[in-house]
């Protein structure tokens, strides 16, 4: 079920805030507590002038600056402790947002993740985060400060001239009509949806430019052919024209306003000056304060822009903190044995468009199925399937007689191992790329890359296995890539494998040590083998052949070539391509 939040805005910071609202509310009493002793030299200036014109003596005059000097120093000290608390309890909400995020991201099908943009994951976990943590440390004691000091100040105004100060509360009544009924349009907030969506997509074309560059320079390819790229750049200057032409006006409007605020003071001063015998340290207060409580709130309408991009922000994390559903695991059942079983699975990615249909197949315990089949017939699909990277639309698939659906996560996680097409290599030594985590100790770890056939490249590197990798100057190829991802599994010794491709990216001589490899891995190993090459699978006790997502035929390879057209029709073309010799084709 979805927990998601009803609140938007400031009431959703606080609510993000949790236990360290206590803290923001600390630094927001002491803003208030330094607002008020920032304005006390202005209303010492006031008595001082006050003394001078009535003819009073220096030494009081002295003593009233010493207090005003006071005031000055005691605010600042002020200031500097709501900042620790404010910064304190934003880079630790910063902390935990970051933590929920992650853990929300390793709770839900993997496959969910994979399909978003890493530049819309990117904004999200590294931008929208930070601006959260900006906007708490800054945004909300700038935005006490903000609404604190207008109020004392025109308390303070109206006990000394309610005339004047009322004369003075007139911009303000201004910003208050004026800024939401503009700002708060509907065409402005689509204006600025719009330009969040567009920096989006653009955060996305970059990450895939960047990833695109080899390829593109292979072919030649400019910046601007990377219609992707260029289209999201072109996108996102559209969107920030059009919201510029939508706020300029306004906000041009809105400073020509509030930096004539002093005229309608200045014009009642001179009158009551003449005319109703106002005293000149009255008059030059409201020249100062009559029209200085604006500028805080300057600062209160930039705020208000930032809250809106922020809460935009806030709705994508959200996106993925209530929206996305987390894996559930039912029961606490524990499988029975490591049999795996296919039932009439079918599955499809989007609505209709079924990849997988009907699918069945049994795996027995310690046996070796492979599945083959044409380019998009749902073999890797298949494979995804039992480590939950997405969840089935009908049918079952069980492990040990247990519907995995039912299994704990971690359950399911620890019994299973996957060797991916693609190989995941992290900016970390060797030795913890192998162990991912998991507490081995190097004698473990160097045994499971002697099996994986990695151990010698490994010691040829400069620091061994506490090279770094993505060092400058540290290359491993896609092959040896390979082999440390078969160390990882072999690591973890799970009791079923998922083979994915693993030859994928090898090279004949490659290819022969991984297999070597995996002939040992996979020993009294429950096993799916995906494969292309059909000369590595003709062992396996069961073939199952896939086209279209379904099952086309099952049995070993012998069986297979005798009855199934399209398993012999693949054999032919693979035996073909073994042969394959590029001369005879110039
Ligand atoms: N993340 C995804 N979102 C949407 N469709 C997908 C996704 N991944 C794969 N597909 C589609 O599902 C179908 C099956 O893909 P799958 O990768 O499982 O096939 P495969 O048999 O493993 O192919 P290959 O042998 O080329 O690796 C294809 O039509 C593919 O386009």
């Amino acid at each position: 079920m979805k927990k998601e939040s009803q609140k938007s805005g400031l009431a959703r910071l606080l609510e993000i805030a949790g236990r360290r609202k206590a803290l923001l509310f600390l630094s927001g009493a002491l803003v208030i507590l330094h607002a008020i002793l920032a304005l006390t030299p202005y209303f010492i200036v006031f008595y001082i002038l006050n003394a001078l014109l009535s003819g009073e003596n220096a030494s009081q005059v002295i003593d009233l600056l010493a207090w005003a000097l006071g005031a000055v120093a005691l605010s600042f000290a002020l200031m500097y402790a709501s900042g620790m608390a404010s910064h304190i309890a934003a880079f630790n909400i910063l902390y935990e947002l970051r933590c929920k995020i992650a853990e929300k991201l390793g709770n839900v099908p993997m496959g969910y993740v994979n399909n978003k943009s890493s530049g819309s994951l990117k904004k999200i976990l590294a931008d929208d985060v930070e601006r959260i943590e900006t906007f708490i440390a800054h945004g909300i004691p700038d935005t006490v400060k903000a609404v604190a000091l207008p109020v004392i100040c025109l308390i303070f105004l109206f006990v000394i001239d309610w005339r004047l100060a009322l004369v003075s509360f007139i911009p303000l009544l201004g910003v208050i009509i004026f800024v939401p009924s503009t700002m708060g349009t509907e065409e402005s907030k689509k204006a600025m949806e719009k330009y969040h969506n567009s920096l989006e997509d653009m955060n996305a074309g970059i990450v895939e430019f960047v990833r695109a560059m080899p390829v593109m320079k292979i072919f030649g390819q400019s910046a601007t052919a990377f219609t992707k790229y260029s289209g999201t750049v072109y996108d996102f200057q559209e969107h920030v024209n059009k919201w510029t032409q939508i706020s300029a006006p306004l906000w041009g409007m809105l400073m020509s306003f509030l930096n004539n605020a002093l005229l309608p003071v200045l014009a009642l001063g001179v009158y009551l000056y003449f005319s109703a015998g106002l005293t000149l340290s009255v008059f030059f207060l409201f020249l100062v304060l009559g029209v200085g409580y604006i500028r805080p709130i300057f600062a209160l309408v930039s705020l208000s822009t930032q809250l809106v991009i922020i809460d935009h922000g806030v709705k994508r994390m959200d996106e993925i903190l209530f929206d996305m559903d987390e894996l559930d695991s039912g029961s606490d059942s524990l499988p029975q044995n490591f049999s795996l079983k296919f039932d009439n699975v079918s599955f499809a990615y989007t609505e209709d468009n079924f990849v997988l249909k009907n699918v069945s197949f049994d795996v027995p315990q310690g046996s070796l199925t492979a599945l083959v089949g044409p380019s998009g017939s749902g073999k890797t699909t298949a494979g995804q399937l039992v480590v939950r990277f997405y969840d089935v639309n009908a049918g079952s698939i069980s492990l040990g007689g247990v519907n995995i659906k039912s299994l704990p996560v971690e359950k399911l996680m620890e019994n299973v191992g996957f060797v991916f097409q693609d190989n995941m290599m992290f900016y970390q030594s060797i030795f913890d790329n192998i162990r991912m985590g998991a507490k081995k100790s190097l004698a473990e770890v160097i045994a499971a890359a002697k099996i994986a056939r990695c151990h010698d490249f490994i010691m040829q590197l400069p620091n061994q296995y506490e090279t770094r990798f993505g060092d400058k100057g540290v290359h491993l190829s896609g092959g040896e890539q390979q082999r440390i991802q078969l160390a990882r599994v072999i690591l973890k010794d799970a009791p079923v494998l998922i083979l994915d491709e693993a030859t994928a990216f090898s090279d004949p001589e490659n290819e022969h040590l991984i297999m070597d490899a995996c002939r040992e891995l996979m020993q009294n190993k429950t096993v799916i083998i995906i494969a292309h090459r059909l000369s590595t699978i003709t062992e396996a006790e069961q073939v199952v052949v896939l086209n279209q997502g379904k099952v086309a035929c099952k049995g070993t390879h012998i069986e297979l070539l005798a009855s199934c057209p399209l398993y012999h029709k693949m054999w032919n073309a693979h035996t073909r391509a073994q042969e394959f010799d590029i001369k005879k084709c110039v």
